[in-house]
C-alpha cells in the first residue's frame, strides 16, 4: 500500500487531484470512459476543490456512489444531494453522468436496482465483477468505510456487489453500499483523510493492521493509496 503523508489539507487535495487526473487520463485513453466511485463526508469538499483546476475531460466521467443513505435527495443526509449542490454547479459535470440510485421501493430493492444499473453501465452479465477505475473512500472514527461497519455481517458478503443495510450504527440506519468483492476489484482504492481526529484510527488500520472494515480494503489486482495530512498521519513512520 502507498501511505502518503503531506503537510496539510491543501497538500492532500493537491495530491488527490494529481492522482485523479492521471487515472482519468489513462482510463479515457484506454477505454474512453473514467468510472469513479464517490463517498460522502469530507471527500465531497476535497473533490469539489480539486476538480476545479483539473486538466481533464469531465464529459468522459461516469460517477457512481460507493455508498448512499436511503433518504430523499433533498435530505441533508443524501450523499448525491450534497454532490449536487457542492460539486455539480462548480463544474461542467451533468446530472446524467451520475448513476442515479432509485430510492422508491424498499432498501433491498434499491440495492438490487443499483447493482443492476452498475452491471448495465459496465455492459456486464451477472457473476462478473466490474472493475472501477477509482474508488474515493473515507474512513469513520470506528474504522468504517462505505457503509461497512465493524463486526457487521455485511463484511462477509461474497455474492452481492451492492448490499442493503438497515441497521447502520451511524444514522441514517438504512443505506446501500458497495461490498468488499466489488471494492477490492477496483483498479485503485484511495483514502484521503485529514486532521488529528483520524490519527488513532489510521494507526490501528494502516499501521497496526487491525482487521477493521477500512483495513479490509485490499484491491486484489489494483492499487491502495492513502493520502494523509501530517495530523492524520502522525503515527505513520515515513
Ligand atoms: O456515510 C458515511 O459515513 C460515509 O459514506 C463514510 O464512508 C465516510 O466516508 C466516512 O464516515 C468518513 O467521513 P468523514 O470524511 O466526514 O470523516
Amino acid at each position: 500500500m502507498n501511505l502518503i503523508v503531506v503537510k496539510n489539507e491543501a497538500a492532500v487535495i493537491e495530491r488527490l487531484k494529481k492522482e485523479i487526473e492521471d487515472r482519468a487520463e489513462e482510463a479515457v485513453k484506454t477505454r474512453g470512459v473514467f468510472r469513479v466511485g464517490l463517498s460522502g463526508g469530507s471527500l465531497v469538499n476535497y473533490l469539489s476543490t480539486a476538480i476545479q483546476s483539473m486538466k481533464v475531460d469531465l464529459s468522459k466521467w461516469q460517477l457512481f456512489f460507493c455508498d448512499e443513505r436511503f433518504v430523499a435527495e433533498n435530505d441533508s443526509d443524501s450523499t448525491y444531494g450534497v454532490y449536487k449542490t457542492a460539486l455539480i454547479p462548480k463544474t461542467s459535470l451533468k446530472e446524467e453522468q451520475f448513476i442515479w440510485i432509485d430510492l422508491s421501493g424498499t432498501v433491498e430493492e434499491c440495492a438490487h436496482d443499483y447493482e443492476k444499473k452498475i452491471l448495465k453501465e459496465f455492459d456486464m452479465e451477472q457473476a462478473v465483477v466490474p472493475r472501477f477505475d477509482l474508488l474515493l473512500l473515507g474512513m469513520g472514527p470506528d474504522g468504517h468505510t462505505c457503509s461497512l461497519f465493524p463486526g457487521h455481517k455485511l463484511l462477509e458478503e461474497n455474492h452481492k456487489l451492492i448490499a442493503a443495510i438497515e441497521d447502520s450504527p451511524k444514522p441514517p440506519p438504512k443505506r446501500v453500499t458497495m461490498t468488499l468483492p466489488l471494492i477490492n476489484n477496483a483498479s485503485c482504492c484511495l483514502f484521503a483523510m485529514c486532521g488529528e481526529g483520524k490519527a488513532d484510527m489510521v494507526k490501528k488500520v494502516f499501521v497496526d493492521k487491525e482487521p477493521l472494515p477500512a483495513g479490509l480494503v485490499q484491491p486484489t489486482n489494483g492499487d491502495l493509496i492513502c493520502i494523509l495530512d501530517e495530523a492524520a498521519g502522525k503515527y505513520v513512520k515515513q
